[in-house]
């Protein structure tokens, strides 16, 4: 196998918890042992509910939040191993990120060009004439109008703002552009363009993208596998083929997937029993276990490693994996997938 674009192995995590005392400093167990391997050309989807971690491991991959343990190597390389700054400059020269919501991404006082200008300039790429040109170049790629440079975000609509954005992101050329729910600010109406603005990217460009999303639908459409994220843990990935067909095998993927019932139809909904448990104090054993219909107390003792699924690249995390679509119908009740 070809060295990956970006490598994580076993990262852990921790957050202060918000208004927490200097006496009782509780941490968020943000991401516990999180794996994952991208790529060149290759999309790899992260989907959960909010909260399950997949805004940190994005942040992990442009650098904006350091682990407390794990391995980041980007291009075979050991991030861990550089400086402070030699890392800032590592990462920002070869991941993109585009944000959930363009309007705050971007410096309202600045116009457009001068937004895509700035990579170049703080990394010193090229001749100023150069760099012009590329910010030309950007706009084209994107598909922005060239009398839209002196534009300020504010004079933009959400689509062309995230344009912007994903121009930004693409400046200085990166291996690996991580987008964290590009759509979601956006009207329902561009979401589509934007999308397959991104598709078309990745495939023109050769680049590696992680794209973070609640919807597995979107995702499995984005992307080539798909990770599944509950409360910090990665618990299923699986071709995007494998989703599309239905054949995904953790519980927790199964109820996103009845959630968005046009991936598989038909189907009973899966109501999961009760809320999320918190982040602070995860349970033992198995996290989904207190919402899952199928476990047993077996569940409680450790969280399972991962099983290889029957098609390769397909593994995951779970004693009572779900192999027969019959047995969705066994789900209780209680509260449904947000
Ligand atoms: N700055 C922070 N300080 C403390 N806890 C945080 C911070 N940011 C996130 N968390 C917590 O870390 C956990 C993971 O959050 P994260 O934002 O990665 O999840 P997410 O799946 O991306 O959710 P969303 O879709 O709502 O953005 C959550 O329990 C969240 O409350």
């Amino acid at each position: 196998m070809t060295t990956p674009v970006v490598e994580l192995r076993d990262i852990h995590v921790r957050l202060p918890v918000r208004g927490g005392t200097p006496f009782r400093r509780d941490a968020v167990h943000a991401l516990t042992g999180a794996d994952l391997a991208v790529g060149r050309g290759e999309t790899v989807g992260v989907v959960g509910e909010s909260g399950c971690g997949k805004s940190t491991l994005a942040k992990v991959l442009v650098g904006l939040v350091r682990p407390a343990s794990g391995t980041v190597r980007f291009q075979g390389e050991d991030l861990g191993a550089l400086s402070r700054r030699e890392r800032a400059t590592r990462i920002g020269a070869s991941v993109g990120m585009v944000f959930q919501d363009p309007a705050t991404a971007l410096n309202r006082r600045l116009p457009v060009r001068t937004i895509l200008r700035d990579p170049l300039d703080v990394h010193g790429r090229g001749a100023p004439a150069e760099r012009d040109e590329r910010v030309r170049e950007l706009m084209s790629l994107v598909g922005l109008p060239p009398h839209l440079a002196p534009a300020l975000p504010g004079q933009l609509s959400g689509g062309q703002r995230q344009r912007v954005a994903i121009a930004r992101a693409l400046a200085l050329e990166p291996a690996l552009l991580v987008a964290d729910e590009p759509t979601s600010a956006l009207d329902v109406s561009v979401r589509a363009q934007i999308l397959n603005l991104l598709l078309d990217l990745k495939d023109r460009l050769g680049l590696a993208m992680v794209f973070v999303s609640h919807d597995i639908q979107t995702v499995r459409r984005m992307s080539d596998r798909v990770v599944t994220m509950y409360l910090g843990r990665i618990v299923e990935e699986a071709p995007a083929a494998v989703v599309a067909r239905g054949e995904t095998c953790h519980p927790y993927t199964r109820a996103l997937m009845s959630a968005t019932p046009s991936l598989l139809d038909p189907m009973e909904p899966i109501r999961l029993d009760g809320p999320v448990p918190s982040a602070v104090h995860p349970p033992s054993g198995c996290p989904f276990r207190t919402r899952c219909w199928r476990a047993t107390d077996a569940c409680g003792a450790a969280m399972p490693g991962f099983t290889a699924a029957a098609e390769p690249a397909h593994r995951y995390r779970c004693l009572h994996p779900v192999t027969d679509p019959s047995h969705l119908a066994l789900s209780t009740v209680s509260q449904e997938i947000p």
